[in-house]
């Protein structure tokens, strides 16, 4: 049954496909985010993660679709009211201060004159506003550039990496502010190749592995299967279900063909599998890591391509 109560998403991204000189890299990628949650878009390097986002705010041409609150990008008057993207650090001249950097940029987007004071202000950065750009530390430029994405005062924010090379305070920092940018009712979309600082960040995470989505759910459900749950792949997750429940124990559908099971040990499920011919493309219990989680089903989805 529908959930009635189900906010609608802020952002569809759907059929995200990519060549490269022939070389496919994205495979119909969907994803949503929605109001109030923090989405990670969690895989290895090199999964398609900055082609996906590239693709998402219309940065790189390739086939599928993305609306925002139910239109393309290009189709809003303002569209840093939009959306803010963080794509690597503040790019702007060494020699300028952060506040004239944040002027211009805003002058360029068409946000009028203050604004700089109050983002600044969002990433507690105050203090630095006369600082030059050349001269921020790493986690100082980082946070520069969320206070530019903020300067439109948009309804959601996504950032390509941004953890990269920040300390654990700086850290710590992010996850407190995109909370609170959430909380707001806004949604954020965050990716990340770092399966700790991602359990920490999102509530809800879509896992990347060679183009392809291998999971879609909630950060808790994922942390669940990797943590001590049996991790299935299979192209018959209905009958799999009955077969589980007739069991007593409980299937959750996570992303295509993939799903944890709760109740039952992994020779439970095999065996049941076995018994009733239905096909298991992997089948795995008590995961150390995310990575061990998503890196299992991506080479399943490789080898069986
Ligand atoms: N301009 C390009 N020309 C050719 N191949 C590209 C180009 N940009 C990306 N690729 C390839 O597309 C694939 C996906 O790259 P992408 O940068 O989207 O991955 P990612 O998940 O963001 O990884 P990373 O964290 O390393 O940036 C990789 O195999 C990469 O080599």
């Amino acid at each position: 049954m529908a959930d009635l109560k189900a906010p609608s998403p802020l952002v569809t991204a759907q059929g995200l496909t990519k060549d490269f000189r022939g070389h496919r890299v994205l495979s119909g990628v969907c994803l949503q985010l929605f109001p109030h949650r923090v989405t990670g878009f969690l895989g290895a390097n090199g999964a398609g993660k900055t082609t996906a986002i590239r693709m998402m705010l219309g940065l790189l041409p390739g086939s599928g679709e993305t609306l925002f609150m139910g239109r393309s990008l290009a189709q809003w008057r303002a569209p840093a009211e939009v959306v803010g993207a963080v794509l690597g650090g503040v790019a702007g001249h060494p020699e300028h201060s952060v506040r004239m950097h944040l002027r211009m940029v805003a002058a360029g987007i068409g946000v009028p004159g203050t604004r700089e004071d109050e983002v600044l202000s969002r990433v507690g950065m105050q203090e630095a506003a006369g600082l030059r750009l050349g001269r921020l530390s790493l986690g100082m430029g980082q946070r520069v550039a969320i206070a530019q994405a903020l300067l439109g005062d948009p309804r959601v924010l996504i950032l390509d990496e941004p953890t990269n090379g920040l300390d654990p305070h700086s850290v710590r920092w992010l996850r407190v502010f995109l909370r609170d940018f959430a909380d707001d009712g806004r949604a954020v979309l965050v990716s990340s190749h770092q399966l700790a600082e991602m359990e920490q960040l999102a509530d809800e995470v879509v896992v990347l592995a060679r183009g392809r989505v291998v999971a879609d759910t909630s950060m808790a459900e994922l942390s669940g299967i990797a943590h001590g749950r049996v991790g299935v792949q299979s192209p018959a997750l209905d009958k799999l279900t009955q077969l589980v429940e007739q069991q007593g124990g409980t299937l959750k559908v996570t992303g295509p063909g993939t799903a944890g099971i709760t109740g039952l040990s992994r020779f439970q499920v095999g065996d049941l599998a076995a018994e009733h011919s239905v096909p298991l493309h992997w089948l795995d219990e008590r995961l150390t890591s995310l990575e061990e989680f998503y890196l299992s089903v991506a080479d399943q989805e490789f080898e069986s391509r």
